[in-house]
């Protein structure tokens, strides 16, 4: 969905609509006007089907994540970090740009894992960068643009990004622009605070960003950050990418889109 002023917004699948089953969600995005979604895990479906159904409803696919490990386990929330892990890295990495070029979606959002207590920050540093480097030359060969995301640490402790301020760092470190940030503004609230001067100094590496309200992570409207201000300091700064509508509906999805209209008032859904 865009609007005058260029805001485009994007429904994530995995938060939003979670009244019907996931097969059923991608319609009822297209129903409450989206025309692009994301969501975490393609991994579950074949590339063949999920496109199906992108472009039965008229959808297109601009982000998901590369694949992690099941709930509870070491790798839950990716392997990027992890020393020990970097042959499971790179099949995730494989993996995810095959879904990537089949669904012509142009970001992966690689996500970096908790850094193990007996594995020393540095390490996990340059194993980190090392990965996201070789992860962005494969994405370049692909046609794919990868993300990384700051966490905040009270959702996910031992995230190993946890500010926007190391994610630029690393984004830096790996050069070109093979790899950008992805701000989650619910995150950077939770963390950092201080949004619209981060959003304005790290614009120029910003290609997604996700929204939800701080706290309780539901619709943007529902707590304590000033949207109003945070979406025209976007308009004014001409951000140009996606924004994916990742917070948890506080009642029905449909009855909560309000808070677009309210926003961006040019919302035709
Ligand atoms: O937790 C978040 O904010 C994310 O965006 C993760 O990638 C989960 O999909
Ligand atoms: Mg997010």
């Amino acid at each position: 969905m865009t609007t005058d002023h260029g805001l485009r917004f994007c429904a994530n699948l995995g938060r939003l609509f979670g009244e019907v089953p996931f097969e059923e969600r991608f319609d009822a995005a297209a129903e409450a006007g989206f025309s692009a979604v994301e969501y975490a895990s393609p991994y579950g479906r074949s590339p063949v089907e999920l496109r199906r159904r992108l472009k039965d409803a008229g959808l297109r696919q601009v982000l998901f994540n590369s694949p992690v490990g099941a709930p509870g386990t070491p790798t839950a929330a990716g392997t990027a970090c992890l020393p020990d892990r970097v042959g499971e890295f790179r099949d995730g990495i494989t993996r995810a740009l095959d879904y990537a070029v089949e669904l012509e979606c142009p970001l992966v959002h690689l996500r970096a894992g908790v850094r193990p207590a007996d594995v020393p920050r540095d390490t996990a540093f340059s194993r980190y960068v090392a990965n996201v480097a070789w992860a962005g030359q494969l994405a370049a060969g692909a046609g794919v643009r990868l993300v990384i995301e700051a966490v905040n640490a009270r959702d996910i402790p031992g995230y190993f990004l946890q500010t926007q301020e190391q994610a630029a760092g690393v984004v830096a470190a790996v050069g070109g622009d093979q790899v950008g940030l992805l701000f989650d503004i619910y995150h950077c609230q939770m963390s950092q605070g201080d949004v619209s001067t981060r959003l304005e100094e790290f614009l120029p590496s910003i290609a997604h960003i996700q929204v939800a309200d701080v706290p309780g992570r539901a619709e943007p409207g529902s707590g304590e950050i000033a949207w109003d201000f945070v979406f025209d300091r976007l308009r004014a700064l001409g951000y140009p990418g996606w924004i994916g509508c990742e917070y948890r509906p506080a009642n029905a999805t449909a009855d909560g889109l309000g808070w677009l209209t309210r926003y961006a008032p040019e919302w035709n859904g």
